[in-house]
């Protein structure tokens, strides 16, 4: 391209006061160059971009945003001096002018940089009349393109929104990393700091023989915990004995739990043994024990206390021996309050109590529970399962109100569903898919207007601070907010929007028709 062939619209100023430090004749300063995040270059992992165009000002002016941006910033003039400086230090994203001097033209060295360098991003830049080589650069792997004269805004858009890709690939390879290197303590996974804890204080009371209460949301692992307690200590050779308090028949818990005699009622043929008794000196766990009905919570304090039960229609009483563990996923200080639980069983209950973390409060575990589901489900099926890039990040970010239990269904679902031994997005339960499209339009929204992503924004906004809340939309509103920024985004170019937003041509179509935009409308093209 001739010097000057066209001036960019980011302001004058970013052309003719270049910072004179990143820039210059690239093959003098081959190295990466200082940035604002340089000085932490050891603990955070820059995103290095390198600039490619002949047109000096241009490239300055690239340069200057992306540096301001806090990328680590290198430029190069020819394709060749770029196929040098990429041989010497690995590039995140690379912004290539297809019109390049000299022997090596931008289409080659972007099929050179996607045959070796496959991890790196390609965002070509090409004159209005050469849009058919953006095309031709897209087939080729290219992610994104840039019509000159191009905005500042349009440049800072597809810096930021590569950078977030890129994170999110990082964040990708940690959690694998994490998936391969963290296990758990005996059947229970995972290595947060709130289960490090828990860990800790298990093993101590699974040596001990006090009344333990475990809480948690449903599905959080309360049995797997009873379980570990049990057979991690003494009582370990002796049974375990689950109750569960909610799906027991109102009228036959007092005879399930304390057993009964021969001619107790219709159909007692013969005497059974009851479920606290039955422990012999071993484990009972009580679960879902804020089901348990008043009448009953007397019954099982007084058996507590005394240590013996009576069986229905005794005279006598039978010696318990066995441990109590009790779980439950209901606030039972509050049903205390309201007098739906008896206060004194209660106390008796949590000598020790247990509090097991919603996993949305520990994410760090969701990887490595979904390897130990999906090497479960190797051993069971004989087939390696494993998780696509999206998959993984989609189930990272879903919040699981049904905790681990519903991560264990979504990876058994998404098995039966796949048509191999990848699990892919599509193949997940679709309240996570539906939860990933809402954050990405969410994310779209906030970076077409130039704001951080909406989780961040409210964690830096504290209480008090003055700043109103953004509105909240609908999920239709959000959509059709960034469809419409995308297509203006892009000129008009719908094609080019659908493949960003991910979806269908079709589908865009129908979705504009739905909005009832028409064509030169609100789109403004
Ligand atoms: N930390 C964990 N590691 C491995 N598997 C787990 C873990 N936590 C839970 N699970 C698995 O998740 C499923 C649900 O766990 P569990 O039944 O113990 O939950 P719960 O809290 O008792 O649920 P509910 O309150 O509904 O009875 C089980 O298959 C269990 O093995």
């Amino acid at each position: 391209m001739s010097p000057g062939a066209y001036r960019p619209e980011y302001g004058n100023d970013a052309v003719a006061s270049p910072s004179g430090v990143l820039i210059g004749v690239s093959s003098l300063d081959p190295g990466l160059a200082p940035s604002p995040r340089a000085e932490t270059a050891d603990q955070v992992e820059l995103f290095r971009v390198l600039v490619v165009d002949d047109d000096e000002p241009v490239r300055r002016a690239c340069c200057d945003i992306a540096e301001s941006m806090g990328f680590a910033v290198i430029s190069a003039g020819t394709g060749a001096e770029a196929q040098a400086m990429m041989r010497r230090q690995p590039i995140d994203l690379l912004l290539l002018d297809l019109k390049l001097p000299g022997g090596l033209s931008g289409l080659s060295l972007l099929g050179e940089v996607k045959s070796l360098y496959p991890h790196t991003s390609v965002v070509v830049m090409t004159a209005f009349a050469t849009v058919s080589s953006a095309v031709e650069a897209m087939r080729i792997g290219a992610g994104d393109y840039l019509t000159k004269p191009f905005a500042l805004e349009e440049l800072t858009s597809i810096f930021s929104r590569v950078e977030q890709t890129w994170h999110l690939e990082l964040e990708t390879r940690r959690l694998r990393e994490s998936m391969r290197t963290q296990k758990g303590l005996g059947n229970m996974i995972g290595r947060s700091p709130e289960m490090e804890k828990l860990y800790r204080i298990l093993t101590k009371v699974a040596h001990s023989t006090h009344p333990v209460l475990i809480l948690g949301e449903s599905g959080t692992g309360k049995e797997l915990v009873a379980r570990s307690i049990h057979f991690g200590g003494p009582l370990g050779p002796k049974p375990f004995v689950p109750v569960d308090c909610g799906s027991l028949v109102p009228t036959l818990i007092e005879s399930e739990l304390f057993g009964y005699v021969r001619g107790a009622f219709t159909g007692a043929n013969k005497a059974k043994t009851g479920l606290l008794a039955s422990a012999e000196g071993g484990t009972v766990f009580l679960d879902e024990i804020g089901e348990l009905p008043l009448d009953l919570q007397a019954k099982l304090l007084r058996a507590l206390q005394e240590k013996e039960v009576r069986p229905v229609g005794a005279t006598f009483t039978v010696p318990i021996s066995a441990r109590v563990l009790a779980a439950t996923n209901r606030d039972l200080v509050s049903m205390v309050e309201q007098g739906k639980f008896r206060k004194d069983l209660y106390f008796r209950l949590n000598v020790v109590n247990l509090k097991i973390p919603p996993l949305r409060s520990r994410r760090e575990d969701i990887p490595v529970l979904a390897m130990h589901f999906l090497e479960r489900l190797e051993r069971e099926t004989g087939i390696a399962y494993e998780l696509s890039d999206d998959a993984l990040r989609t189930m990272t970010e879903y919040d699981w109100p049904g905790n681990v239990r519903e991560l264990e269904n979504a990876i058994e679902r998404a098995s039966a569903l796949s048509s191999g031994p990848i699990l892919h997005f599509n193949d997940l339960p679709s309240q996570l898919q539906d939860s990933h499209r809402q954050r990405r339009m969410q994310a779209t929204i906030t970076i077409g207007r130039g704001e951080r992503p909406q989780e961040e924004e409210m964690v830096r906004r504290s209480p008090g601070s003055g700043s109103a809340p953004a509105a909240i939309l609908s999920i239709a509103e959000m959509e059709k907010q960034a469809i419409l920024r995308t297509i203006r985004q892009l000129k008009g170019d719908k094609l080019m929007a659908a493949k960003l937003l991910g979806i269908g041509k079709t589908t865009l179509y129908r979705k504009l028709k739905e909005y009832g935009i028409a064509e030169g409308g609100e789109l403004g093209d």
